[in-house]
């Protein structure tokens, strides 16, 4: 059996005839901290809906972990063991961090024992609480949060249900310096356990925390290797330094 959790083929989604993904292959193996990066429109988060099921392909196919998850519904998936972040924020801020956490735990656990009056907190809460450094904030809403120490909580609620597969967009936007740098000892740490792929633009952010880079542009792959291989291609520094002309002159420094 292969070690590949992921495996894209020939994925193709027309939006009106537009091609906003043009047959993506994609192989990521289990226990990799995928970084996936491409200019504006590239197409990442149109992958990340069909891996999910948000978005039907209009041809190729997605297997995860040797199941095909093109045709399933997007709760079909997540019981598979596939989690994602959304843009907007899924916390409910009259809660407390720890409410949340065990809410997002709650769905895996069979409903007689949701009934049950619980003495403690799931091993997976705990976990989620602690791999997120956010146990001394427990008790706290999350209305009162940080925007960095919300991501955290976000990502946790991910970890409480036990996927596979985590798929974060962009974790580290609008985040200051000190925060960033705890996400990406998170993520480092959430993939020991974890497959993870993130959608990040912030090379800064890649040189210090990513291994193994895919560049999407115009809805396929156009390389994939290390931050310094990606880096030192030609045609990535043209697609982004084509942009950087237009005003991003920090995109691949
Ligand atoms: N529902 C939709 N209907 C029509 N076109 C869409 C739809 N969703 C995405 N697109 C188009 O598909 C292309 C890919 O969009 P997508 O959001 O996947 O890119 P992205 O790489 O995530 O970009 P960004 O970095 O700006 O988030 C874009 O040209 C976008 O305008």
């Amino acid at each position: 059996m292969s070690d590949n959790l992921l495996e894209i083929r020939g994925l193709q989604v027309a939006f009106d005839g537009f091609r906003a993904l043009d047959g993506v292959d994609l192989t990521v193996g289990a226990g990799e901290l995928r970084f996936l990066i491409g200019p504006n429109g590239a197409g990442k988060t149109t992958l990340i809906d069909v891996i999910t099921g948000l978005t039907r392909p209009t041809a190729g196919s997605v297997r995860f972990g040797g199941q095909e998850l093109v045709g399933r519904r997007e709760h079909q998936i997540v019981r598979l063991g596939v989690g994602r972040t959304f843009q907007t924020s899924v916390v409910f801020e009259e809660l407390t961090v720890l409410e949340n956490l065990d809410l997002a735990a709650s769905f895996r656990r069979p409903l007689w024992s949701l009934l049950r009056s619980r003495r403690g907190v799931p091993e997976t809460v705990d976990k989620a609480l602690e791999t997120t450094g956010l146990t001394a904030l427990a008790g706290s809403r999350a209305g009162v949060l940080s925007h960095g120490q919300r991501q955290w909580l976000e990502i946790g609620m991910l970890i409480a249900q036990e996927p596979r597969l985590l798929l974060l967009d962009e974790p580290v936007a609008g985040m200051a310096q000190d925060e960033r740098a705890r996400t990406g000892e998170l993520l480092t740490q959430v993939a020991r356990d974890h497959t993870v792929i993130v959608v990040e633009h912030d090379m800064e952010f890649l040189r210090r925390y990513a291994s193994q880079v895919t560049v999407l542009h115009e809805g396929r792959v156009l390389t994939e290797g290390s931050v310094e291989q990606v880096r030192a291609d030609p045609r990535v520094q043209e697609i982004y330094l084509g942009r950087a002309r237009e005003g991003a002159e920090d995109a691949v420094r």
